[in-house]
């Protein structure tokens, strides 16, 4: 037993050295952010990452350490950095912005994160006692905001629109929304009566710490410089421009299917009449890994969710590839069931 002691207390000098050094590295790191805050840089920088990576597994292998625990260790040093960049604030010209929808969970986050870069936020909101900001009406946002952010659900964010295209505002105006089919004509009329607008999607819900590393959509719907004008304002994300009639088709797989296969994950584990507490005891790799990513999507925001279902008209044909995909999976014979999966990972190698 002294001797087991001994050796933890051995193990646990080791670790405090490993987190002196981690704080270390996010002190380097930290300065680096600096840097790239005043350039108006993204934080992540993929190139670096993947040296970076190598660099831990060729050290691991001199050192003794598996591929696989060196590659983990080195993802979770940079995504601490990354965090602690994302954390650093990035000075903008300070905006008039207001957030319409400012009570609901990313309208919250929203409102926080342009606050915390020095912009002065206001929000239109239904229920102003539990708002966190300033409260002024659509209308005098669109007399006196820089920057309109419409943050509603989709069932009301083309009547905000609406109204705001007949306000003809000159402030820079984008929606959030996770589907942009529904709002993509008003858009487009809107750009093309000559209005400041773009439409943004933040592919990240409002527990997300910072904007660094996290990928920002901002699509173009005739404006290309309200495109670059909201690009500014997510600085420090990953920002993806791209064309709004290109959204939804992606979205329906990065979401949509996504969602489909989490949800369907859970349905199946609910019929099956086994509890969770019995299949987690008998888990195997993939079942724990992937009971983390349904657990955690089972638990996010339904009618979202169901707007992500419904409302993107790309969907019925992604998740009609999975429905198949299950379906076939039941009957195929083994030689084309081997060529599938190979056909699978042959996708991702790509
Ligand atoms: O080299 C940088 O630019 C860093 O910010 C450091 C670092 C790292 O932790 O190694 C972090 C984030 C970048 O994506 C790449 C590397």
């Amino acid at each position: 037993m002294a001797e087991l002691d001994a050796l933890r207390m051995q193990l646990a000098d080791i670790d405090r050295g490993i987190m002196e050094l981690v704080g270390k590295r996010n002190a380097i790191a930290k300065i680096i952010g600096e840097r790239k805050a005043a350039a108006h840089e993204e934080v992540v920088v993929p190139s670096v990452e993947t040296v970076v990576v190598k660099r831990y597994v060729d050290a691991g292998a001199t050192a003794g350490v598996s591929a696989a625990a060196a590659t983990r260790i080195a993802r979770a040093v940079i995504d601490e950095s990354v965090e602690v960049q994302g954390q650093i604030p990035r000075h903008a010209e300070p905006k008039k912005i207001c957030v319409v929808g400012g009570n609901g969970a990313m309208g919250r986050w929203l409102s926080a994160f342009f606050a915390g870069r020095g912009h002065a936020v206001s929000v239109a909101v239904l229920d102003p006692a539990n708002a966190k900001y300033p409260v002024m009406t659509v209308a005098e946002a669109c007399n006196t905001a820089e920057v309109i952010v419409v943050s509603t659900p989709v069932t009301t964010a083309t009547a905000v629109l609406a109204e705001i295209f007949a306000s003809k505002t000159s402030a820079l105006v984008f929606d959030i929304l996770s589907v942009k089919s529904p709002v993509a004509e008003i858009l487009g009329n809107m750009a093309g009566a000559g209005m400041n607008v773009c439409s943004v999607h933040p592919m990240f819900g409002p527990s997300a710490p910072s904007v660094a590393g996290r990928n920002v959509v901002v699509a173009d719907c005739g404006c290309p410089p309200a495109v670059e004008e909201a690009a500014v304002l997510f600085s420090g994300g990953t920002i993806l421009r791209m064309p709004l009639e290109e959204h939804d088709p992606a979205a329906a797989y990065v979401l949509g299917l996504s969602h489909a296969v989490n949800l369907a994950f859970s349905e199946a584990l609910v019929r099956s009449g086994f509890s969770a507490e019995m299949l987690n005891a008998v888990s195997s790799t993939t079942f724990r890994k992937q009971v983390a990513v349904s657990r955690e999507v089972s638990g996010e925001n339904a009618a979202l969710y169901y707007a992500i279902q419904r409302e993107n008209p790309y969907n019925d044909a992604a998740v009609g590839h999975l429905a198949d995909a299950v379906s076939e999976l039941r009957t195929l014979g083994k030689e084309e069931f081997c060529e599938r999966m190979a056909a699978g990972a042959a996708w991702y190698q790509a």
